[in-house]
């Protein structure tokens, strides 16, 4: 697809981080931020009247380092801390954690490529180290979930991620869609991970579009190849939407 065919002034734009805008890496502060990404953001900011977010599974203070000094409207943990366009902040109840805490900690004391990430109400296991304990930390994540009311657990890229229940990227752009400068605009979401189908399938819903950076089964409708590609594309539909409203 061509981005620049589908990105009008009067759209909302959506964007996933790891893996849409930025390469996969092999830790997850190991992650390289292009020079030229946050000022293409800037820019599509500018000509879509503000209407530009992030939506991550990181928390807002982490994808805001990456992209300083650029801070734009953002939902993180999923959707369980949003930050709106006037930078007001909404947090969602969270629920304890201290069974999968105990659980993740002797997996990890155990398998030392293991690697654990404690946020604002989740725990995330990666194992993109230890490929083969996939189904030992899914399984032991699900009976720690299990025991955790309130919990629900959330799979991505070599992630298994315990996260509140009522936390989900879909509900993150429903609440922006409800309001200024996103209201009345029509929503496009760039996700990878089969954690960005909820928001596909919620912009959709909405007469917007998905586009799913990458491959495997998506209900989006449309698809960038690679992360190089969406930061090419969102260059180009910067350009292009400064050049027509400069014209
Ligand atoms: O919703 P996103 O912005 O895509 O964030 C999803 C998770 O991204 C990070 O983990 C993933 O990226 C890492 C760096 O490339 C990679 O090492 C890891 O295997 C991936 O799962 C981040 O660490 C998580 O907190 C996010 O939930």
């Amino acid at each position: 697809m061509n981005l620049v065919d589908f990105l009008f002034p009067s759209c909302a734009l959506f964007l996933d981080f790891d893996g849409t805008l930025v390469d996969i890496a092999p830790q997850p502060d190991e992650v390289l931020v292009p020079s030229g990404l946050s000022p293409a953001l800037e820019s599509l900011q500018h000509s879509l009247g503000g209407a530009v977010a992030i939506i991550s599974g990181r928390p807002i203070e982490q994808v805001d380092a990456y992209l300083a000094p650029l801070r734009l409207p953002s939902a993180g943990v999923h959707g369980a801390e949003r930050r709106d366009a006037s930078g007001e902040i909404t947090l969602l109840s969270t629920y304890s954690l201290e069974r999968v805490e105990e659980v993740v900690q002797a997996l990890a004391a155990r398998h030392p490529d293991l690697r654990i990430e404690i946020k604002r109400g989740s725990i995330a296991l990666h194992y993109r180290q230890a490929p083969q304990l996939e189904a030992e930390c899914i399984a032991a994540m699900e009976a720690a979930v299990a025991q955790s009311p309130g919990v629900t657990l959330l799979r991505g890229k070599m992630v298994a991620e315990a996260k509140p229940g009522g936390a989900s990227k879909g509900l993150a752009i429903e609440a922006f869609m409800k309001e200024a400068p996103f209201a009345g605009r029509s929503p496009v979401f760039i996700g990878d991970d089969i954690t960005d189908e909820v928001g596909f399938a919620t912009v959709q819903r909405m007469h917007g579009m998905g586009v799913k950076v990458g491959a495997g089964t998506s209900v989006a409708w449309q698809r960038l190849p690679s992360p190089a590609d969406c930061r090419l594309q969102l260059q180009a539909a910067a350009a292009a939407l400064a050049a027509k409203a400069a014209s």
